[in-house]
Parts: structure tokens; sequence; C-alpha cells
């Protein structure tokens, strides 16, 4: 293997798990310093430049506080397209990736699609729905002004149109909308689970985007899926990513509303991970 590989993963095995250290070398050299799987591989000892050099050591000494790499490169990928994340909007996940293609899956061919996704945060959703699902007509809220900012901008760079506008779904009065697919992945993590999470998560990612209170882990759901019977319109669908630990408990939640045709699915961790239901 090429000696800076080496010593990018000999930098970060303290820090992090030696398979975790090995991707983020492998990640920085192709992305950053734009090696060839050849370079990397047979360890030719070719140098760098000094400037580069410089970045790779700013790049080590942010990672080894825990700093995120998507932060530090300041993007990331999703469904195929790139999206610009800073700290205070969330760094996509690939088991929402799966959601995407699960609304895609339903979606693709039919005439026009009204989407609203809450609590867009990078705009990794509602822009992804928006470049595959040919005449989709997409809005996208968010409490935090930040995220909406960067979602716009991410919007912008892939070339899709999509409403943002700021609203906390939690408050009383939200803005009026009808819509075909409702779809949120909505801040999910339980105080107590706090103890299991990993710092780069938990020093970097804005707290607002991941908590819910112990006593109401549902706090988003019950709120979204009310609405959702007067945002959407009959057969219409709900489109939720959930806690892999409430996925009976959000199933029966749905069910008690009213939704029909209530469907729990696994993620490709064989985790329980999504749902959706139908507006009757
Ligand atoms: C888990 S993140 C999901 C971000 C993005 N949709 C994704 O899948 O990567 C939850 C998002 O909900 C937003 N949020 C939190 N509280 C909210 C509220 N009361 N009203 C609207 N959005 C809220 C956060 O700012 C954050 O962007």
């Amino acid at each position: 293997m090429h000696p800076i590989y080496l010593h990018i993963k000999e930098t970060l095995m303290p820090y992090y798990p030696a398979e975790e250290a090995s991707a983020m070398a492998k990640w920085i050299l192709a992305d950053v310093f734009h090696f060839s799987a050849i370079e990397l591989y047979t360890g030719k000892d070719t140098q760098i430049p000094q400037k580069d050099r410089e970045k790779l050591e700013d790049i080590l000494n942010r990672l080894v506080k825990y700093e995120p790499l998507q932060y530090i490169l300041g993007e990331c990928q999703f469904g195929g397209l790139v999206f610009r994340v800073a700290p205070g909007v969330l760094i996509p996940r690939p088991e929402t990736e799966e959601l995407v293609d699960w609304i895609c899956a339903d979606w693709t061919g039919s005439k026009s699609c009204r989407v609203l996704d809450i609590g867009t945060g990078s705009g990794c959703i509602a822009i992804t729905l928006g470049k595959r699902l040919a005449d989709a007509a997409v809005t996208s809220w968010d409490v935090s002004e930040l995220a909406l900012q960067i979602a716009s901008s991410n919007a912008r760079h892939n070339g899709v149109t999509v409403a943002f506008d700021r609203v906390d779904v939690l408050a009383d009065g939200i803005p009026e909308i009808h819509v075909d697919v409702l779809v949120s992945n909505p801040p999910y993590v339980t105080e107590k689970e706090r103890e299991g999470m990993e710092r780069n998560v938990l020093d970097w990612e804005p707290e607002q985007a991941l908590f819910v209170p112990d006593d109401d882990p549902l706090l988003f759901y019950r709120k979204i899926a009310r609405q959702g019977m007067f945002i959407l319109d009959k057969g219409g669908c709900l489109y939720f990513e959930i806690n892999r630990a409430y996925g009976k408990e959000t199933f029966d939640l749905l069910v008690r509303l009213g939704y029909q045709n209530v469907e729990l699915r696994k993620d490709s961790f064989g985790n329980n991970r999504m749902i959706k239901a139908v507006k009757p």
C-alpha cells in the first residue's frame, strides 16, 4: 500500500476502529488527492506536493477531534447526487437512500406527484425525489434556517426546483398544503440512546436534528401523521424513516390514527427502518 495511506491509517487508528480508519484513508486519497486505485495499492512512493501535505495534516488534525469527514470535505454523496453539508445540518445516511428508493418504486411513472418533505435538513430526500420523479412538485419544510439555506443551495447545484419554507411542525397552525406523498425522517433518537452513540455524531451533528425526549419517542410521528390526515389527498401515502427500536409502536400509531395498508420495512442492515401508510 502507498506510504501515505499507511500514515493516514496509523494516525487515525487510536481514534477509530481499524476498518473505519482504512476506509477514511482510501476516501481521502481518492477524493481529495485524486489517487487512482493502482497508485493506492502499488505503494509507488510518489511524493505529494508540500501544499497537499499541509492540507492532509489539517484534515487529520480535524479527524482526530472526531469531526466527520463529510463536514471537513464539505460534501457527501446521496442517491447518486452530491450534497453540501456543514455543522448544523445532518449528514445524509445510507438508510435514508432506501426510503427514497421505496418512494421512487411506488411513484415513478405517475402522471404528477406532489411531495412534501418535513425536516428536510440538507434537502437530500426532497432533491433526490425531485430529480428522479419526472414532473414532481416538491415542497420542503424545516425549522432550521441554516438547514434551509444549505438545502436551497443543494437544490440549485443539482438543478432541481424545490419550494422551501421555514415551518415548525410541532407548532400550531402549519401552512395549508395538499400532496400525494408526505415523507419525513424526523428526529427520533431518545436521550437514553446517547450513550451508545459515536463522538463524531454527538460532538458535531445538530441536536435539533437527532433527539426526542425519552418519555415521548414518537413525538414527531404522532404530530406529522395527524397532520397527514389533512395534508394527504385520498390514496396519498405517508413515508417515515423510523427508530428501529420503535417499529411496532410506530405501526400501531398509524393504524390507530386511521391509516390503511400500513407496511413496515427493514433496511439492508436488517433493522426495522421505514414505514409506509395510505390515507383512506
Ligand atoms: C433526522 S434530520 C433529517 C434530515 C434529512 N431529511 C435527512 O434525511 O438527512 C431531522 C430534521 O428535522 C428538522 N426539525 C427538527 N425539529 C423540527 C420541527 N419542529 N419542525 C420542522 N423541522 C424540524 C431538523 O432541523 C432536521 O433537519
